[in-house]
C-alpha cells in the first residue's frame, strides 16, 4: 500500500486519476459511491505538491458539497496551512468574488447584492401586475386572457404571465449564456420571443440593475463576460477542477474553459446517470462537449462502489439500465462489501393501505433500529427521502408524535425565519443604498407611522440617478424636495423616517470600525444596534410568553450563527480570489445568499434527516427510507420526462449504504377524496430484488450475526451484545405498537386502530415558523397593487391553528410586496402562515 496518505487506499483507477500530470484535460466518469469526490479531492491535495494553492480553482454546485470538499482536503493534508488559500467553492460563490473585485471593469459597482428567489419573485410580480404591462399587452394586441395566459388573436401567440413562469423562462434563456432579446428565438421561440416577452425581460433586467441586484444567472453570465474581456484576471490559475460536472449549464461549461484559459488544465468529475437538474438547465451532454473541445481529453472510469451493499446496487443498476437517454453506455457498479454478509439483508419493499400507515411503519422502524441496536445506529444514520417536500409531511408528523428528532433538508432554513429574515434585510440596507427590496421590507417594521400612500411615495424613484436611500434622506430633511415631489407626511411619520435613517447610518458607522473590531464583533455590534433601535427583543419578549415559536431564541441564535459564518470565513480566508475585497457584512450576506443547500446548521445534532430526493444528492446514510414511491409522485414525467425521474430515483436509492426501505401506499387522500395509487412503474420488474413487506410477509428479524456484520460493514465497533434488544424483547417502542416484533411489525402497524388520539410531542429544539404579512399593510414597488409576503417557516409539528386575522396582534407591518411563499430549491410546499408580533 502507498505510504503517502494522499494516495493510500486509492484503487488503481482512482490512483491513475489522482497522479495524472497537471497539464491536460481529464474526465473522471463513474457511478454513485465510486469515490469521485474522494478522487477529486485527493487530486487537489496531490497537485498542491507542485502548484501554489491560490492558483488552483475547485468548483461544485452546492455549499454543502464545497464544504465537504474543503474538509476532505484538510483531512488528507492536515498540517498543510496552504489549504486555506485554495479557491474552493460553488460556481456562484467563486464567480461573485471575481465580480466584487473586478466587476468595475465591465461597469458593475462593487456593492452588488444577490437577488434571491424571493426578490426575483417580488420584482417579477410587480412587473406583470403593473399598469404599464397592461398597456403594453393592449399595444401588442393581446386581447384575450385565460387565467394568467394572454393571447394575441392576430399572431396566434400566447404568453403566460405567471411570475414564476416568467422567471423560469428568463432563467432558462440566461443559462444558455444569452442576454440579447433576439436570442429568445433560440430558447423560447413561441412565447418570450415576442414584443411582450422582450418587454418583460428588459423590464426585469432594468429593475435588477436599478436596485443594484444580480440574480443567480447574472452572476454566471457577468463573470463569463468579465473573463472574456479581461482574461488577465485569471492568468494565475493553473488548474481548474469541477465536481458533479453533469449538473453544469451551457454557460458554466463556457466558464470552466475561461477560468482555465491560461493553461487549459481541466479535471472534471461526473456521472451522467445522476443528472437531475434539467429543470435548472443542467446539460449532461456538457461532458461530451468538453471532450469535443479537447479531443485529447483522457477519460478515466471508476467502477468499484464503496458505499452500498450489492443488493442495493443491483436494484439501482437494474433501474438505470432502462434509461433510454443514457449517456456513456452501460456501467457496472461492484460493491466493495468484502464480507458479502450483507447479501442477506435485502432491501425491503413495503406496501400499505394508506400514507398514514406507511408513515407509522417508518417511524416504528426508525425507533426500533435506533433503540434496539445498542450503540450501532443513531438517528443521524437514517434518512427519509421523498419526491417532494409535501410528500414527506405525514412522516414528519409521525416522527414528531413519536418523539423522534429530525431535520428537514431543503426545508426552510434558520435564515429564512421571519424575525431572522427581518434582521438580514436590515443588514442589506446597511450594505447598499440601492436595495429597494430590503428597504421596503424594513422601513415600516416596526411601524414608523407610514400609511400606504406615504410608503408608495417614499419608495417610488424620483429619478434614475438618485439612490433610494439618498431619496429617503431628501424626503426626511429637505422640505422643498418634499413639496416638489408632492409628499405630504405627518409629523410622527417624519420622525419615524428620521429614526430609520439614523438607525441605518449608525450601523454604517459601526461597519467603518470593522478593522479595529474584527468581523464577528463588528457584525454583532451592528445586530445589537438594530435590535436596540427597533425594540425587536422587547416586542418579541412581550409576545413570546405563551408561544412555542421561540422567536426570541432565534434572535439570540443569530449571534452564534454569525460566529459560525466568520469561523468558516476565517478557514477560507487568506488570499482566496477576492475575500479581502468584501467587508464583513458583504461576507455574511454572500454566505447567506449562496447558502441555498437547506442545511440548517443552527440545529444540527443527532436527528433523522427528511429530505427531498434532489436535496439528498451527494449525501449518504447507512439507512434510507424511500417513501411515497408511487407512480403519481415518482415517474410523473414532469417537464423533463420520465428519464429524469428515473435518474432521480437512482440517485435517491444509491444514498443508502446498508439498509434500504422502499415503500408506498395504495390509497392517497387528495382534497378529501380517496384515490388509488400504485408503486412507481419505474420499479416494475425489479420486485424480485426486494424482500417484500406486505402485512408482515417476508419480513425478518435482526439476529446478532446480522448486527455484527452491519457493524463490520460500516467499519464501526461491534455493539455490546447486552445492549442489543432483540425484536421480541424490545421495550422502547412507539405507543401504538404493543405487538412490536422487529421487521414483522408492518402488519401491526397496518392494522392499528385508526383515529386514536395522541398527544403531539413537541421537541425541545427550536421549530421554524412562518410569517405572513397582511396585504393591507403593503405598498407596491412599481405601482400601488397590494402584494403578500411570507418568509419561510413551516409548522411541522403543531396541529393546525386558526389562521390569524388581519387584526391579530401577530402582524408585521411590512411595506413592500414579496411573494407569498419564501422557498429555496427543494423546500417544503404548502401553506405557511405565521406572523411576527409587531404591533
Ligand atoms: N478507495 C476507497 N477506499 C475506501 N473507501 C472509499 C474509497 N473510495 C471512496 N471511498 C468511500 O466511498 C464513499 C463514497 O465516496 P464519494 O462520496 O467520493 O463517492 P462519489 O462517487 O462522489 O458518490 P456520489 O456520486 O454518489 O455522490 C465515501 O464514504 C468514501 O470515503
Amino acid at each position: 500500500m502507498d505510504q503517502d496518505p494522499i494516495l493510500a487506499n486509492l484503487n488503481e483507477a482512482q490512483h491513475e486519476a489522482v497522479v495524472a500530470p497537471l497539464s491536460g484535460q481529464y474526465q473522471i466518469l463513474a457511478g454513485p459511491g465510486t469515490g469521485k469526490t474522494k478522487t477529486l479531492t485527493s487530486r487537489v491535495a496531490y497537485l498542491m505538491n507542485t502548484v501554489p494553492a491560490k492558483d488552483i480553482l475547485v468548483m461544485t454546485f452546492t455549499n454543502a458539497a464545497a464544504r465537504e470538499m474543503r474538509s476532505r482536503i484538510k483531512q488528507l493534508i492536515p498540517n498543510n496551512n496552504e489549504v486555506s488559500k485554495l479557491n474552493v467553492g460553488t460556481f456562484h460563490g467563486e464567480c461573485f468574488k471575481y465580480l466584487v473585485r473586478y466587476g468595475s471593469r465591465i461597469g458593475l459597482s462593487g456593492k452588488i447584492t444577490i437577488a434571491d428567489p424571493t426578490d426575483q419573485a417580488a420584482i417579477m410580480k410587480e412587473i406583470v401586475n403593473s399598469a404599464e404591462t397592461t398597456v403594453k399587452l393592449e399595444e401588442f394586441g393581446y386581447s384575450s386572457k385565460l387565467g394568467k395566459c394572454y393571447s394575441n388573436p392576430t399572431t396566434k401567440m400566447n404568453i403566460n404571465l405567471d411570475p414564476k413562469h416568467c422567471i423560469k423562462k428568463i432563467s432558462e434563456f440566461k443559462s444558455h449564456g444569452y442576454t440579447e432579446v433576439q436570442d429568445f428565438a433560440k430558447v423560447c421561440p413561441n412565447e418570450f420571443n415576442s414584443p411582450i416577452g422582450m418587454y418583460i425581460y428588459r423590464k426585469y433586467q432594468d429593475e435588477l440593475e436599478e436596485n443594484g441586484l444580480v440574480d443567480f444567472d447574472d452572476i454566471i453570465i457577468k463573470t463569463r463576460d468579465l473573463l472574456k474581456q479581461c482574461p488577465d484576471i485569471v492568468s494565475n490559475i493553473q488548474a481548474v477542477l469541477v465536481d458533479e460536472f453533469q449538473d453544469s449549464s451551457t454557460v458554466q461549461l463556457e466558464l470552466t474553459v475561461l477560468f482555465a484559459k491560461a493553461t487549459g488544465n481541466i479535471t472534471i468529475v461526473g456521472d451522467p446517470d445522476q443528472s437531475i437538474y434539467a429543470f435548472r438547465n443542467a446539460q449532461p451532454e456538457n461532458m461530451r462537449l468538453l471532450q469535443k473541445m479537447f479531443p485529447n481529453s483522457k477519460v478515466i472510469y471508476l467502477e468499484e462502489n464503496y458505499r452500498s451493499t450489492q443488493p442495493i446496487l443491483d436494484i439501482a443498476v437494474g433501474l438505470i439500465r432502462r434509461d433510454r437517454n443514457r449517456i456513456g453506455g452501460d456501467r457496472l457498479l461492484k460493491s466493495q462489501d468484502s464480507q458479502n454478509t450483507t447479501k442477506k439483508s435485502l432491501p425491503v419493499l413495503a406496501q400499505f393501505k394508506s400514507e398514514k400507515d406507511e408513515a407509522a411503519y417508518v417511524a416504528t422502524q426508525i425507533k426500533y433500529l435506533r433503540d434496539c441496536s445498542g450503540t450501532l445506529f443513531k438517528y443521524q444514520d437514517m434518512a427519509i427521502l421523498a419526491r417532494t417536500g409535501y410528500a414527506s409531511k405525514k412522516c414528519e408528523l409521525e416522527l414528531a408524535f413519536n418523539g423522534i428528532p429530525y431535520r428537514v433538508l431543503g426545508g426552510f432554513k434558520f435564515w429564512d425565519r421571519a424575525e431572522v429574515k427581518l434582521v438580514v434585510d436590515y443588514f442589506r440596507v446597511v450594505n447598499s443604498d440601492n436595495d429597494r427590496v430590503a428597504i421596503s421590507s424594513t422601513i415600516n417594521a416596526p411601524k414608523r407611522g407610514f400609511g400606504p400612500v406615504t410608503l408608495t411615495k417614499l419608495l417610488t424613484r424620483v429619478d434614475d440617478k438618485t439612490s433610494i436611500f439618498t431619496q429617503l434622506k431628501q424626503y426626511a430633511y429637505d422640505e422643498e424636495f418634499r413639496e416638489e415631489h408632492g409628499l405630504k407626511i405627518r409629523k410622527d411619520a417624519l420622525e419615524g423616517l428620521d429614526n430609520y435613517i439614523k438607525l441605518i447610518e449608525g450601523c454604517r458607522d459601526i461597519l467603518k470600525e470593522a478593522d479595529a473590531l474584527g468581523p464577528a464583533t463588528c457584525i454583532r455590534n451592528i445586530l445589537d444596534h438594530i435590535l436596540e433601535k427597533t425594540n425587536l427583543v422587547k416586542i418579541l419578549a412581550a409576545n413570546d410568553a405563551n408561544n412555542e415559536e421561540k422567536r426570541l431564541e432565534n434572535i439570540e441564535l443569530i449571534r452564534s450563527q454569525i460566529d459560525l459564518v466568520y469561523q468558516n470565513d476565517e478557514m477560507n480566508d487568506d488570499g482566496g480570489a477576492a475575500e479581502e475585497d468584501l467587508n464583513p457584512l458583504q461576507t455574511l450576506l454572500l454566505s447567506l445568499s449562496l447558502g441555498g443547500d437547506g442545511e440548517d446548521s443552527a440545529y444540527s445534532n443527532d436527528r433523522v434527516t427528511i429530505s427531498t430526493m434532489h436535496s439528498a444528492k451527494g449525501l449518504e446514510w447507512p439507512i434510507v427510507f424511500s417513501i411515497n414511491t408511487i407512480d403519481d409522485h415518482v415517474a410523473r414525467g414532469g417537464d423533463k420526462g420520465e428519464e429524469e425521474e428515473r435518474r432521480l430515483l437512482f440517485v435517491s436509492l444509491t444514498r443508502a449504504k446498508l439498509l434500504l426501505y422502499v415503500s408506498f401506499a395504495t390509497t392517497l387522500v387528495k382534497f378529501g377524496n380517496e384515490e388509488e395509487a400504485s408503486m412507481t412503474r419505474l420499479l416494475t420488474g425489479l420486485e424480485h430484488h426486494f424482500k417484500t413487506c406486505d402485512k408482515g410477509k417476508g419480513t425478518t428479524n435482526i439476529s446478532w450475526d446480522m448486527f455484527v456484520s452491519y457493524a463490520n460493514f460500516l467499519r464501526r465497533p461491534v455493539p455490546d451484545r447486552k445492549q442489543i434488544q432483540f425484536a421480541s424483547s424490545a421495550t422502547t417502542v412507539p405507543s401504538k405498537s404493543a405487538s412490536f416484533s422487529g421487521f414483522t411489525l408492518a402488519s401491526s402497524v397496518i392494522e392499528r386502530p385508526q383515529n386514536k388520539k395522541r398527544k403531539p410531542h413537541i421537541p425541545s429544539a427550536p421549530i421554524s415558523r412562518s410569517l405572513s404579512i397582511p396585504t393591507n399593510n403593503r405598498t407596491s414597488l412599481l405601482n400601488t397593487s397590494k402584494q403578500t409576503r411570507a418568509t419561510g417557516f413551516r409548522t411541522p409539528l403543531m396541529p393546525s391553528k386558526p389562521t390569524p386575522t388581519l387584526n391579530s396582534p401577530n402582524t408585521l407591518p411590512h411595506s413592500h410586496p414579496i411573494p407569498p411563499k419564501r422557498k429555496t430549491l427543494g423546500t417544503r410546499r404548502g401553506p405557511i402562515n405565521q406572523k411576527l408580533p409587531f404591533t
